[in-house]
């Protein structure tokens, strides 16, 4: 890429798309196309179709795709799988056709078995069972993995694979039932925080509501109270954690420097494992989780750990040894990310 390549970035306005589009624009980057999802319904074959021969875009960075936490994907099981697969075959067929010289498809590290080997190789793609939870939002990215190899072995296009970790960062959905565990904690642990100073203007404010009777009724469906917050599950489960600035970094590292053939496995016959993994290589637990940003907030209430909800895998670090090997690390720490991201939140 250099810095006039004409590049799209599908949705530009989400986590780590936002990310993306700063970290190109820093690097003088200039010629970036962008649309909403309102502008442009990527899973919408035609839409996407006219779209690609219209603008021809060089470069394609796949970041839109149906998201959410562990309940969201349990819940809207047939959403996760429908929007996924038809958001990223219109785009990458339509990458092929209209010969964009590379794309980035972001897949998900939920794609490993539930139970592989720690940390988590490339190749452990497709070797055992699937974590249930989010098992249709997973086929969809693995059948995203396979759709780039398979163009790039048939067709010879340049389509990379990457496999985040769980990502936090600016412009992170905090909605308390639909998103992941770090903005769902960091929001209620912040609600319970204001209940227990009686801000209850800023309560109202944040949940857009307008009595205290209402917010008081709409919080204890989450467990959150002036005295504790609920967290799901046991607490047991660890997660890996990448601040979403330093994915985007990663992300514009890989699209500057590397192409499909570096990452596969020359010595595979069956040329698998075209896909990196992205993250810190360190975890902690969701209980260590919750503790630290109720520290980072300042909430003196109890955490109460509700078992009827899901725990998911219990493990998923992520081997970054293959990345790092390519040449690039994480930066920010998970303390002063949460610190960032609180920040953050604050002023949004
Ligand atoms: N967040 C995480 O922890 C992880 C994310 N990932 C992957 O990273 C990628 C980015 O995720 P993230 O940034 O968190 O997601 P977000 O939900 O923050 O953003 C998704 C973006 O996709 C757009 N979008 C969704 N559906 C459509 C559609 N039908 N047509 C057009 N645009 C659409 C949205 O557009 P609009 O804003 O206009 O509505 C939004 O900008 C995804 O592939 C995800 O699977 C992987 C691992 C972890
Ligand atoms: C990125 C990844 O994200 C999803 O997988 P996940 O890692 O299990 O997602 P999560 O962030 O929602 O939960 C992590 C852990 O945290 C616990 N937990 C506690 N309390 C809350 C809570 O309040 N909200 C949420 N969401 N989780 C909570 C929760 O019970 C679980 O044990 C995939 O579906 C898939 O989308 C994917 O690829």
């Amino acid at each position: 890429m250099d810095t006039n390549s004409k590049i799209y970035i599908a949705g530009h306005r989400g986590l780590v798309g936002s990310a993306i589009l700063e970290n190109l624009k820093s690097k003088g980057y200039s010629n970036i196309v962008t649309r909403t999802h309102k502008e442009l319904d990527l899973s919408n074959q035609q839409a996407v179709a006219n779209f690609f021969e219209a603008e021809k875009p060089e470069y394609v960075f796949l970041a839109a795709a149906k998201v959410g936490g562990i309940v969201a994907n349990n819940v809207y099981r047939a959403d996760f799988i429908y929007e996924n697969l038809m958001i990223q075959n219109n785009v990458i067929h339509q990458s092929y056709v209209n010969k964009v010289k590379k794309l980035l498809f972001l897949g998900s590290t939920c794609i490993y078995p539930k139970n592989a080997p720690q940390p988590m190789l490339e190749n452990s793609l497709l070797t055992d069972t699937l974590e249930y939870t989010n098992e249709p939002y997973a086929i969809a990215k693995i059948a995203g993995i396979k759709m780039c190899e398979s163009y790039n072995l048939q067709y010879g296009t340049n389509f990379i694979s990457v496999m985040p970790t769980n990502l936090y960062g600016p412009n992170d959905n905090f909605d308390l039932e639909k998103s992941h565990v770090l903005p769902a904690l960091i929001r209620k642990i912040h609600l319970a925080k204001l209940m227990s100073e009686s801000r209850h203007d800023e309560v109202l404010k944040n949940l857009g509501v307008s009595s205290i009777e209402e917010a008081k009724a709409y919080l204890s469906q989450f467990g959150v109270s002036e005295n504790s917050v609920e967290i799901w599950g046991s607490g047991k489960p660890k997660r890996e954690f990448l601040w979403s600035e330093d994915m985007a970094d990663a992300c514009v590292f890989i699209m500057e420097n590397r192409s499909f053939t570096d990452t596969h496995n020359k010595d595979d016959k069956e040329i698998r494992n075209t896909h990196i993994n992205i993250g810190t290589g360190k975890d902690i637990s969701i209980k260590e989780l919750a503790e630290t940003i109720k520290q980072i907030i300042g909430f003196n209430g109890d955490l109460v750990f509700n078992v009827d909800k899901p725990d998911g895998t219990m493990r998923k670090l992520t081997d970054v040894s293959k990345l790092n090997g390519l040449g690039w690390k994480y930066k920010v720490d998970l303390e002063a990310g949460i610190k960032a991201v609180y920040k953050w939140y604050l002023k949004a």
